[in-house]
């Protein structure tokens, strides 16, 4: 199993709260700079789509959001298993859902809380809205009146409406029981089902298996009141009473005896051992109820390792969790401008879900997800950020969506919309998944070497605390202790391993080790031990070149060249012992790298060489085919200038090299990154646009990183040091805890270590 991420309230709160409050923004598709531009998107211009739109309301689908916007709409009467918490309180949620919709699925989506209980309200006022929206996601509306509400708007508006917390439940726990069954060797049709939870979720997932098979006989249904039977008046409702059945079973102990599945949608720890234990061979325990399950995947194998057991969690194993499905259902619906979402579409995607599961899992999933999945016990239903998700489930949801005839606008190649979905998602987010989970299974000692420093703390709790590695922090006891509690980080004082030259047992062999490598420059036994005791980042490449640590992320305090300057005192970090600084710049869903960002101040053809090759090395790191551009203010020898002249030869000296990579140059930045530009130059190497630049000089990489964060809003990762025999990151002086934590994970994965 994966190593469990733990999360505190601290942390949950800091992440809603930072950079801006909540999790959602913004922002304009269209150019808004200039006067025609405001003519244009504004009065007079936009009358002309108003009046296309009142002769023709489908264009509605061309000329503004409505075709990718889709409402997530609650009114927080069943907030996850948390209960009523009302419509302010299930914000977080629904924003949330939001957020999934577009990172899973680029479908835009925003949340709308209703402060109604009132079924009739809340239909009138979502009715009223229809024209703005591509579709309905209603979302933790509790059981009954959520079937009503659903029911009633799905007469009365001509777009999809899908009550998650029911289909999106039901469709993915049919995918994961499909596959369950499939280990198990059991047939649906011979299965004894408990369903604990006669609620939204509940309800729907109980017909939808009876749907695919499922014998009403063998399905006993619980609620709060225990299990529903025939002439059972207390706490019931007509949806329940269709579940019914005649039986002398009272209690959900009683009805899992025998059990060869149990279903819980209902509310934290309402499954004991005792009852696991009492269930058939290889029971199937899905154990769905958010944020706690009915009973934990740990628990139920204490007492049957057998079972094959999901959760609703992404910490564990099996996530059946309604994410892995509405994305990809509303994504299919979009794109064949849907009126409905039907039961078709839902059993397409179960069974594209079941099928995606029983497929091999590339590589590049593994990554993502840190350990190598093959279909079995523990891996029954994709993991939500399978990218394979986006271009599988849409096609068969829209493809079952044309053949019910729900469509408006049926699409005509599907192999060319899978394509399309393919190139939609942004690539970027997957990279820092990956390196996120192969540092987790790194699990390196990492070195924090600026204790005092308070990012640097923060950055050190959330890399131990999400189960990337233990974290060393050099620094005073008192002083990380005050500082921790300063920052609400109390608990974590007992936590981190705080290191220094004075509780260090090894301040002799870390002084005489110093001693050898720099006492023919100039340093008697007084510099080395005041560089080896009182120098945090001396003292921690100290501890790292000694392997009491297996990487090392400093800089955030300091100036990275005076870093680098110390950290060359214990290893070969400068530009003649072949380091090199590479950024990653992160925008728009493209990477480009970036060097030499740190080292090399006016590299020549041959330190450009190097640069490329550290590039390409890096970026193989990152996933990334290497395409190399050395990049300049001409173009393939226009026009001449001195300055341009060994962009213009360091190819040539990669070409001695015999390099496996693509490169190219020297080249404007258009001509690297943009492929219409590219193509003036027919006979330019690259096979598309270049993600790795070779810029001229230090200076030169300095400003294009800075124009490009500040101006773009770009992510920056870096600069990624390489080159060095071992790992070891330089933070910038105004990262973020955020950015000292990706550094921390740099280094954990030794991204850019000779090797
Ligand atoms: N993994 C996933 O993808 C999803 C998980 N869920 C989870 O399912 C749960 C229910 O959600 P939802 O259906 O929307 O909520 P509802 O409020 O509509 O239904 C809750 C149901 O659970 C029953 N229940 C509550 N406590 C117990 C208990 N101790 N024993 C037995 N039954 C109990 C209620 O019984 P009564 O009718 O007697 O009040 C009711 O039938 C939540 O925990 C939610 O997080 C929901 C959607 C998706
Ligand atoms: C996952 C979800 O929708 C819920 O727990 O309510
Ligand atoms: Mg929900």
């Amino acid at each position: 199993m994966a190593e469990k991420t733990r999360i505190t309230r601290d942390e949950a709160l800091a992440y809603h709260l930072d950079p801006t409050p909540g999790k959602i923004d913004v922002s304009a598709s269209t150019p808004m700079a200039t006067q025609r531009d405001l003519s244009l998107a504004y009065s007079p211009g936009v009358a002309v789509p108003c009046e296309v739109i009142a002769q023709n309301p489908e264009t509605a689908y061309d000329y503004t959001t409505k075709g990718n916007m889709v409402a997530v709409i609650s009114n927080g009467t069943a907030v996850l298993g948390l209960g009523n918490l009302g419509a302010l309180a299930s914000k977080p949620v629904m924003e949330g859902k939001a957020v999934l919709f577009k990172r899973f699925a680029d479908v835009n989506a925003i949340d709308i809380e209703l402060d109604t209980e009132d079924p009739d309200a809340f239909i009138k006022a979502v009715e009223l809205m229809g024209p703005s929206f591509g579709g309905i996601n209603l979302e933790d509306i509790k059981a009954p009146e959520c079937f009503i509400i659903e029911q009633t708007l799905k007469e009365k508006m001509d777009i999809p409406v899908f009550h998650d917390d029911q289909h999106g439940t039901a469709v993915i726990c049919a995918a994961g029981l499909i596959n369950a069954l499939h280990i198990s060797g059991k047939k649906i049709e011979d299965c004894r089902i408990v369903l604990n939870g006669a609620g939204a979720a509940g309800i729907a997932c109980i017909e939808l298996l009876k749907a695919m098979g499922a014998r009403h006989e063998n399905c006993i249904v619980c609620d709060t009141k225990g299990v529903i039977y025939q002439g059972r008046t207390a706490g019931m409702n007509q949806w329940k009473s269709a579940h019914a059945v005649a039986t002398d079973l009272r209690t959900l102990q009683e009805a899992m005896e025998g059990a060869d599945v149990f279903l819980g949608v209902s509310v934290k720890g309402a499954v004991t051992q005792d009852m696991v234990k009492s269930m058939a061979d290889n029971p199937v325990i899905f154990a769905m109820a958010n944020p706690d399950p009915e009973i934990t995947p740990e628990e139920a194998h204490q007492v049957r390792i057998d079972a094959i057991v999901a959760t609703g969690r992404s910490d564990y194993p099996n996530q059946v969790n309604n994410v892995l499905g509405f994305p990809y259902l509303f994504r299919g619906a979009l794109d064949i401008h849907a009126r409905a979402i039907n039961d078709e579409m839902k059993i397409a995607c179960a069974e594209a879900l079941a099928a995606l599961a029983r497929e091999d899992v590339p590589d590049e999933v593994a990554i993502a997800y840190g350990r190598k999945l093959s279909f079995g016990r523990d891996y029954i239903i994709p993991t939500p950020f399978d990218p394979r998700l986006i271009y599988t489930v849409p096609p068969a949801v829209a493809r079952a969506g044309m053949d019910t005839g729900v469509s408006r606008r049926p699409i005509v190649d599907l192999d060319g919309y899978a394509d399309k979905l393919r190139a939609r998602m942004d690539p970027t987010s997957s990279i820092l998944q990956g390196i996120y989970a192969r540092a987790r299974n790194a699990q390196a000692r990492m070195i924090f070497a600026e204790g005092d420093e308070v990012r640097v703390l923060r950055a050190a709790v959330a890399y131990q605390r999400n189960g990337l590695g233990k974290a060393l922090v050099v620094g005073r006891e008192a002083d990380v202790k005050e500082k921790l509690e300063t920052a609400g980080l109390a608990d974590a004082v007992r936590e981190l391993e705080v290191v220094n030259a004075a509780n260090t047992q090894h301040l002799e062999s870390y002084k005489s080790f110093l001693y050898q490598r720099l006492q023919r420059k100039g340093f008697d036994r007084h510099d080395i031990h005041k560089l080896a005791a009182r120098d945090r980042h001396v003292f921690a490449s100290l501890m790292l070149a000694h392997g009491h640590g297996d990487a090392l992320v400093t800089g955030a305090t300091r100036k990275s060249a005076h870093v680098l300057e110390l950290i060359g005192k214990v290893f070969d970090a400068s530009a003649s012992d072949g380091a090199v600084g590479i950024t990653a710049l992160l925008h728009k869903g493209k990477i480009v790298l970036v060097g030499d960002t740190l080292v090399n101040e006016w590299p020549d053809d041959n330190d450009l060489a190097l640069i490329a090759e550290r590039g390409a090395h890096v970026a193989r790191e990152l996933g990334l085919d290497p395409r190399v551009a050395f990049v300049s203010f001409s173009t393939f020898g226009y026009p001449v200038s001195e300055r341009a002249d060994k962009m213009h030869r360091a190819p040539a000296v990669l070409d001695e090299r015999g390099v496996d990579f693509e490169y190219d140059g020297e080249m404007t930045v258009d001509v690297a990154l943009n492929p219409a530009v590219m193509a003036q130059y027919p006979f330019c190497r690259l096979s598309g646009p270049a993600n790795v630049l070779v810029v001229p000089a230090r200076h030169s990489a300095s400003i294009s990183v800075k124009l490009m964060q500040e101006m773009a809003g770009a992510t920056v990762i870096g600069p990624i040091l390489t080159g060095l025999q071992h790992p070891v990151q330089i933070a910038s002086t105004v990262s973020t805890a955020n950015d000292i934590l990706n550094m921390a994970v740099m280094a954990a994965c030794e991204i850019g270590r000779n090797s």
